[in-house]
């Protein structure tokens, strides 16, 4: 089975990076299936107009919980910082058995939350700094790490 990857990306935290999830989701596609590609939807805003089959904020976050659990790869942008995505990644870290890779855009005058730049590295758990133009090599040796 191919692998099902998360990608966890800021919608009410802001869209401004939105385009740059589009890039990123079109290249995860290369490694197995994006279960949450309506994260790089641009007619999805931040004041929540809908992306899907949820719409009420509780089959929002049933419905991603449940994707967390049938994935295996949580693949999260946090430049932009969203707390939807720092509770996907600290609840899919919780559940034990999932590949992270959270990618990070450095930037003058801001830094990293220390929950997720403190993650212990691993194999399996990386935070790693990128460009908007670098990520299919970062891409690459995480998913030939596996
Ligand atoms: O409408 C939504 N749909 C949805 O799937 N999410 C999930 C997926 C994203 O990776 C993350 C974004 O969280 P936030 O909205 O707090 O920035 O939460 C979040 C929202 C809105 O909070």
């Amino acid at each position: 089975m191919s692998r099902q990857i998360y990608f966890c990306g800021s919608i009410r935290g802001g869209r401004q990076d939105v385009d740059l999830y589009g890039r990123l989701v079109a290249a995860l596609r290369r490694y197995g299936t994006v279960l949450t590609e309506f994260v790089a939807d641009p007619n999805v805003t931040d004041m929540g107009s809908n992306e899907g089959t949820a719409t009420t904020d509780r089959e929002i976050h049933d419905r991603d919980v449940r994707l967390l659990e049938e994935c295996d790869t949580i693949v999260a942008e946090v430049t932009q910082p969203s707390l939807g995505v720092g509770y996907e990644i600290g609840r899919g870290i919780a559940m034990g058995g999932r590949r992270v890779l959270c990618l990070y855009r450095p930037q003058p005058d801001k830094r990293l939350s220390a929950m997720i730049r403190g993650l212990p590295p691993s194999k399996d758990i990386q935070v790693v700094d990128y460009s908007a133009d670098s990520f299919e090599q970062v891409l690459s040796d995480f998913f030939s790490a596996a």
